[in-house]
């Protein structure tokens, strides 16, 4: 059975949906994933507020399909690549485009419910875990079944947890998502994104808080879940990233690497200069990475 979302909770994802400063053309159409979620960022610049650029001509291509991940220090605008995909926010130069259509020019509900997006702060409604993680399905009109809460909740590796307390799955949260730690809250946002099962997932350290194994788990479940799904991780630990189809290492507000790990570690630049201080023990987290200036 399907529930549906209570109309304050709707309301809060009515504002998530709908960017007040950013207007829709008059009749812009729906996005058609006719490729299945190809990303490409072409010479895109970004600033905010008349600030110095985050970024600067930009220019790569997510496949569809695939996992793509990027990497790079702390402050060189991973995050803000994300709010440009989802339209947060829109270029200063050149274009965003998803299957060929600029975001612009799309209805920014529809761009928006094509993609799931976890950070690590989960916002807790008040009501069931089932209603938490349901809630993910909120956007395609319903929330999602107890079925498929239930394999969300196996994906994260939280059923069991779940089910060891009291009231299971009808467990009581609050704001605060009270009776759950920092790590099992997170797992509830992935959750909450995997019940979308939407065509574009945008990971924005959302496993941080997860041990490696757990982490691990999830990321193989992704990878080989029957829908296809054109994935995005931003991770500081390399141990997330290391599998991925791609890695983009963001520097200087340019993309200063981009290829799979083998070639990156071949290639003997700033990739390799991690990777190479993550085997020696010295390095887990990518901030600490040497901060080289990157060419024009
Ligand atoms: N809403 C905002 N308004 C003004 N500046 C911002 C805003 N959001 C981010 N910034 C600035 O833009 C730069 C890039 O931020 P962003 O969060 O995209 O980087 P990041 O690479 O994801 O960093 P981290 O690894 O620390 O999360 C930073 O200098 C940040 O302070």
């Amino acid at each position: 059975m399907r529930l549906r979302p209570s109309s304050r909770d709707a309301s809060t994802v009515k504002t998530i949906h709908e960017t007040p400063d950013l207007q829709d053309d008059a009749g812009a159409p729906s996005l058609d994933l006719k490729i299945g979620g190809t990303i490409e960022f072409r010479n895109v610049s970004f600033s905010y507020d008349d600030q110095a650029p985050i970024l600067r001509d930009i220019n790569f291509t997510i496949p569809a399909g695939r996992t793509t991940a990027i990497v790079g220090m702390s402050g060189q605008g991973k995050s803000t690549l994300f709010s440009l995909a989802m339209r947060m926010v829109d270029v200063a130069d050149g274009a965003i485009l998803i299957d060929g259509q600029d975001i612009r020019r799309v209805a920014q509900g529809d761009l928006r419910s094509q993609i799931a997006y976890v950070n690590q702060s989960f916002v807790a409604f008040p009501g069931t875990i089932y209603y938490n993680i349901a809630y993910g399905a909120v956007s395609l009109g319903e929330l999602a079944s107890k079925d498929e809460v239930v394999e969300a909740a196996k994906a994260v590796n939280l059923y069991d947890t779940i089910m060891g307390r009291e009231d299971g799955f009808d467990a009581k949260l609050d704001k605060s998502g009270n009776k759950m730690s920092g790590g099992e809250l997170q797992r509830m946002g992935i959750a909450r994104a995997l019940v979308k099962k939407s065509p574009i997932l945008l990971l924005d350290e959302a496993t941080a808080a997860l041990d490696t194994a757990t982490e691990t788990k999830i990321m193989d479940y992704i990878r080989n879940s029957k829908e296809s799904r054109t994935t995005v991780i931003i991770a500081h630990r390399i141990s997330t990233i290391m599998d991925a189809d791609q890695i983009v290492v963001l520097g200087h507000g340019r993309v200063a690497e981009l290829g799979t790990h083998n070639e990156l570690v071949a290639k003997g630049g700033i990739y390799a200069e991690m990777w190479a201080k993550t085997q020696a023990g010295s390095l887990s987290d990518m901030p600490t990475v040497v901060d080289k200036p990157i060419g024009p």
